[in-house]
């Protein structure tokens, strides 16, 4: 038997897996709020990558369909000129698109780029269609089949959604749509060769909805995933994993702005007779009761994991070695005034804590080494008590 036939699916995840019943509707799934920053910056991503083949297409097609007027039977000096001259927005955004993704750091969100380019080229396909259609009204063929091209490529750049659609495409197309009688066409005129471009727009519509629709899925699931891989199960703390990265980030942040950082690695003492003496269900309460004790302890920002067994660390970050110390004396505090009620028992537990606060020199190595070193001495000391490796200046 295969090792994923004898694996149960976590309750907490079944629902990933879970095979439905096709629909017709396609509603998106909701987003939760805790995730709901990560969702931007994903989307942010795909955004800039569709920008950059987006401005690389305008970029290969407006010179291609520049230079082959001869071959479209569309060979006219004024017309050549007028074309260049609409088409030369869409190449600056391409241009300035792939300059501000491809080198160094994005001054414009990507989100912006897109939207210059869907626009600028939204204006060069309409503006065109009423010079040609003025010049050349028994000859549009060529200018529907750009159409259709056009309208699926800015609609396919709509990533977010419906709203985003109407301002890069739909707000184009209605002002063309308003000034098209002025101009000359007839709103009957425009019907038959405005009829494949729209097909081509709810066509695209609907399968841009379905990659939206898995792609907010699958960001689901893969967040769920992660958050289950570095969380701790008992505690529902942060486990080791995610730790590193995050001090790693104070670490530069600190050598960067110089603002302080501390961490305090907890350690409960004689645990390993709690679990002796009133079994290791008793021992798991009193690691949720102290899980819950030090959160309550400490601010939004400040970080705590579960470093192993019965070790905890927190990270504080933007605090130095006096408010470090405040904290840690809170956390022991926490502990030590109220004793752990599991079942029938009632567990006097206390927690010896060794605080390190970032020096210059630190790496995140040899901050995490000084505050065992001080959590040594605390317990060497007699326990309950906490002992800073940096001393307050
Ligand atoms: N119940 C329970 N016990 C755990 C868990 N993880 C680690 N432990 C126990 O924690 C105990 C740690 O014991 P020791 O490392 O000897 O330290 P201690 O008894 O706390 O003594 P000091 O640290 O010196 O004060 C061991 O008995 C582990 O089995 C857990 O998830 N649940």
């Amino acid at each position: 038997m295969h090792y994923w036939q004898m694996q149960p699916i976590p309750a907490k995840m079944a629902h990933l897996f879970q095979l439905r019943k096709p629909s017709v509707r396609i509603p998106q799934p909701r987003i939760p709020d805790k995730w709901l920053a990560a969702f931007e910056s994903d989307t942010d991503l795909v955004e800039q990558r569709v920008a950059i083949i987006m401005a690389w297409v305008v970029l290969i097609t407006m010179p291609m369909y520049q230079t082959s007027h001869h071959l479209r039977n569309v060979d006219s000096e004024g017309l050549w000129m007028a074309e260049l001259l609409f088409r030369i927005p869409g190449v600056l955004c391409g241009l300035l698109t792939l300059a501000a993704l491809h080198f160094g750091r994005p001054q414009l969100p990507a989100r912006a780029l897109l939207r210059m380019l869907g626009i600028s080229v939204m204006v060069m396909i309409l503006a065109l269609f009423l010079i040609h259609y003025r010049d050349h009204p028994d000859n549009m063929t060529q200018l529907s089949n750009g159409l259709v091209i056009t309208f699926f490529g800015v609609t396919a750049l709509a990533i977010r959604g419906l709203r985003e659609w109407c301002l890069v495409f739909l707000t184009p197309f209605v002002i063309f749509l308003v000034i098209a009688p002025f101009a000359g066409i007839p709103r009957a005129m425009l019907l038959p060769l405005l009829f494949d471009p729209m097909v081509m727009v709810v066509i695209t519509l609907v399968a841009t909805a379905a990659v939206r629709h898995l792609r907010i899925r699958e960001f689901l699931a893969r967040q769920e995933l992660t958050e289950i891989a570095s969380t701790d199960q008992l505690t529902g703390l942060l486990n080791r994993r995610p730790m590193h990265p995050l001090m790693v980030h104070e670490v530069n942040r600190a050598r960067r702005t110089g603002t302080p950082f501390s961490i305090v690695l907890g350690d409960l003492d004689r645990f390993k007779k709690v679990n002796d003496t009133y079994g290791h269900e008793a021992g798991d309460l009193v690691l949720q009761e102290t899980a819950r004790r030090l959160q309550a302890a400490i601010r939004a920002q400040d970080i705590v994991c579960r470093w192993g067994g019965e070790e905890l660390l927190i990270l504080l970050p933007e605090t130095g070695p006096e408010g470090a110390g405040q904290v840690a004396e809170k956390i022991r505090a926490a502990m030590d005034d109220a004793p752990v009620q599991t079942g029938n028992e009632v567990i006097h537990q206390t927690i010896s804590l060794g605080v390190s606060s970032f020096r210059p020199d630190d790496t995140v190595t040899t901050l995490i080494s000084r505050a065992d070193e001080a959590l040594y001495e605390a317990k060497s000391a007699g326990r309950n008590r906490v002992v800073q490796a940096d001393q307050p200046g």
